[in-house]
């Protein structure tokens, strides 16, 4: 059987670096596409040449890189995890509402969290046809409620990567390929806000989720396990529901 290949954005750390281990552990190739060089020493025991570095926030340097990555496959691709994103912050780890932020912030967010998903799932097309593979869309639950650290950038390219999920169900649907979204709530990595652990006495679950438990739910919606569900937005989110 052909060794099955995920390409992932945002490898380094928290949620993307769960779900490397996670695939690796199961036995498929991973391509990482990172701001950072491929590090001295994989952690997931990855090579030099299944790594791409690319700022996503580059519209174009997300645009030429899909050529060097359709040279990294053999003409098929079964998943695709855009997982990488930005949530700019205050000074003091605040929330930037829709006045305080930036208008370049407002473009790098969008270039991130959702403009890379439409250059990548649509250069990659035909290989994740090939495969008849899956997309998975890392939105977040800001994107469907006001969130208390979120801020307006971030929430609204999350909802615009949910509604992206959706239509890209209906069309790449034909093709045989599925995509999906998965929500994370509170998630203990780098980019929760400094207060958050306040949150938690709010949680039902009384705890922080953790990268695994989020890598688990994006591995299933890559496996035949959920072969008939696509254009859905899975919350993993500890039941918080406000
Ligand atoms: N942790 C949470 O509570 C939470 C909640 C909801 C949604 N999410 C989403 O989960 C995903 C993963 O986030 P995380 O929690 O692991 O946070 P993180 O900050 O640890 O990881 C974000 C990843 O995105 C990468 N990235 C950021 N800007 C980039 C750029 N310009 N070019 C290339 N890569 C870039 C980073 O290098 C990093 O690997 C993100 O899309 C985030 O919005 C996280």
């Amino acid at each position: 059987m052909t060794r099955r290949t995920l390409l992932l954005t945002g490898a380094s750390r928290g949620i993307g670096h769960a779900t490397v281990r996670r695939f690796n552990s199961e036995g498929w190739r991973v391509i990482t596409c990172s701001r950072h060089p491929f590090p001295k020493e994989c952690p997931w025991g990855g090579g030099r040449e299944d790594h791409v570095e690319l700022d996503l926030s580059d519209p174009s340097e997300t645009i030429n890189a899909v050529g060097a990555i359709q040279e990294k496959l053999d003409g098929r691709l079964d998943a695709l995890v855009n997982n990488a994103g930005v949530s700019p912050k205050g000074p003091d780890g605040e929330r930037l509402n829709t006045l305080d932020t930036d208008l370049m912030t407002w473009g790098k967010v969008f270039h991130v969290n959702f403009f890379a998903s439409v250059v990548l799932a649509r250069g990659l097309r035909d290989e994740l046809a090939a495969a008849k593979g899956s997309v998975v869309n890392v939105t977040s639950i800001a994107g469907s409620r006001v969130h208390p650290f979120a801020g307006a950038a971030y929430s609204t390219s999350k909802a615009a990567l949910a509604a992206l999920t959706r239509e890209m169900a209906h069309d790449f649907g034909p093709l045989g390929v599925r995509v999906n979204a998965i929500a994370p709530g509170e998630v203990e990595t780098a980019i929760l806000s400094p207060g958050t652990d306040k949150i938690v006495a709010k949680l039902p679950l009384k705890r922080l989720g953790q990268p695994e438990e989020v890598a688990a739910a994006i591995y299933f919606l890559c496996s035949q396990d959920s072969s008939y569900i696509s254009g859905a937005e899975i919350e993993v989110n500890g039941a918080q529901h406000v």
